[in-house]
C-alpha cells in the first residue's frame, strides 16, 4: 500500500508526529508533500531533501542545508514561509512549512495565461515588502522565481509568501570583509579586484523581482530562447535586451511598465532599490496598499472587537474632555 511504505521509511518521531499523504510540488532539490500534523490534523507541507542529490561532497550539502535551516529559523514576516519542524536521516532532510493552499505563482500565471494588472500589483507590493524584510536582515535571497513565490488561497485576492532559502547568503562577517576594514598598508592588489570581494549585492533580488513582474503582468519571459535576436539567454540578460510584444502590454498602464523597464537595468547602481521600487507611482495606490495590509496582518474578530472598543473608548474619553473644555 501505497501510503504505507510512504510512511515507512520516515524518521520515526516525524511518523510519531505527522501523517504525510500526497506529493504537491517538486522543487529542484527534493519534493513537497501534504502532511497532516496528527494531534492537530493541521495541514502543513513536508519538503525532503535528499543529501545525495547534491553533486558536491556531502560537507557542502550538509552546510547548505544546515545554513537554510538557520536562516529559514531567524526570519519571521507575514509574505515568507515558516519553518515549523525539522527532521534528518543519514540520507535525508525534512522541512516541515506552512502550507499555501493556493499553490505556486507559476502555476497560476501558466492557468491564466496574464494576471490581471491590480492583482499583480498585490502580489508585487507582497513581494517587495518580502525582500525588504530579507534585506533590512542582511539575507539575499537570490533565487527569486515564480515557483518560489507561493499562494495562501485559490482566490485572487490572497496572501503570496517567498519560500526556498537554499541559495541565499547571509551576510556573514567573513575574514575577508575584516581584512578590508584593516588598513590595506600591506595588502596585495588582487584582493581588492578578486571575484569575492566584487561579489554581489541585494539587487540581485530587485532585478529577478522585475523578471517575475514582467511574467505575470505579460504571461511570457523577457529573457528566453528566441531567433528573433539570435542572442543566448545569457547575452539576453547581460545586455539588459527584451521586448514588450505589444498584444500583450497594450492594456497594461505605463508606470507599470516603467517599474518593469527600472527593475531590469543591467547596471546595479542604476536599477530601482526595493526601497525605491515601494515608492515608484505605480505602488503609490492608497486602496492596494490597505488590501495587502488587511491580508498580510489580519485582525481576527477578537482582535478587532477589542481595537474597536478601544477605539470608542478613546473617542469617548476625548468628547469629553472637549466638553469639559467647552464648560471652562
Ligand atoms: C513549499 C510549500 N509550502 O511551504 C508548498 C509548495 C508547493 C505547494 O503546492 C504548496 C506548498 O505549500
Amino acid at each position: 500500500d501505497l501510503m504505507a511504505d510512504e510512511q515507512s521509511n520516515l524518521p520515526k518521531e516525524f511518523s510519531e508526529k505527522y501523517l504525510i499523504t500526497k506529493k504537491i510540488g517538486a522543487g529542484v532539490c527534493g519534493e513537497v508533500k501534504l502532511a497532516f500534523e496528527r494531534a492537530t490534523c493541521k495541514k502543513v507541507a513536508v519538503k525532503t531533501i535528499n543529501k545525495k542529490d547534491f553533486p558536491a561532497s556531502l560537507g557542502t550539502a550538509t552546510r547548505n542545508a544546515e545554513r537554510e535551516i538557520q536562516i529559514l529559523k531567524k526570519i519571521d514576516h507575514p509574505c515568507l514561509i515558516k519553518t515549523e519542524d525539522f527532521f534528518q536521516t543519514d540520507d535525508s532532510y525534512y522541512i516541515v512549512l506552512e502550507l499555501m493552499e493556493g499553490g505556486e505563482l507559476f502555476d497560476r500565471v501558466k492557468s491564466k495565461n496574464q494576471i490581471e494588472e491590480s492583482i499583480a500589483k498585490l502580489y508585487f507590493y507582497q513581494m517587495l515588502k518580502a525582500v525588504e524584510y530579507l534585506h533590512n536582515n542582511g539575507i539575499i535571497h537570490r533565487d527569486l522565481k515564480p515557483e518560489n513565490v507561493l499562494l495562501s488561497s485559490q482566490d485572487d485576492i490572497c496572501v503570496i509568501k517567498i519560500t526556498d532559502f537554499n541559495q541565499s547568503k547571509i551576510l556573514e562577517e567573513s575574514a575577508l570583509m575584516r581584512t578590508l576594514c584593516g588598513t590595506p598598508t600591506y595588502l596585495a592588489p588582487e584582493v581588492f579586484t578578486d571575484a569575492v570581494t566584487v561579489g554581489y549585492s541585494s539587487a540581485v533580488d530587485a532585478w529577478s523581482l522585475g523578471v517575475v513582474l514582467f511574467v505575470c503582468l505579460a504571461g511570457y519571459p523577457p529573457f528566453h530562447p528566441n531567433a528573433q535576436t539570435g542572442l543566448s539567454v545569457r547575452d539576453q540578460i547581460t545586455q539588459g535586451i527584451y521586448t514588450f510584444i505589444p498584444s500583450k502590454w497594450d492594456g497594461i498602464s505605463d508606470d507599470a511598465k516603467d517599474v518593469v523597464k527600472r527593475l531590469l537595468l543591467v547596471d546595479p547602481n542604476a536599477r530601482l532599490t526595493i526601497e525605491e521600487a515601494l515608492h515608484h507611482p505605480w505602488l503609490m495606490d492608497e486602496a492596494m496598499k490597505e488590501t495587502a495590509e488587511c491580508i498580510m496582518y489580519p485582525r481576527d474578530s477578537g482582535d478587532a472587537a477589542e481595537a474597536d472598543a478601544a477605539e470608542a473608548d478613546a473617542s469617548t474619553t476625548k468628547r469629553s474632555r472637549e466638553d469639559d473644555d467647552d464648560e471652562q
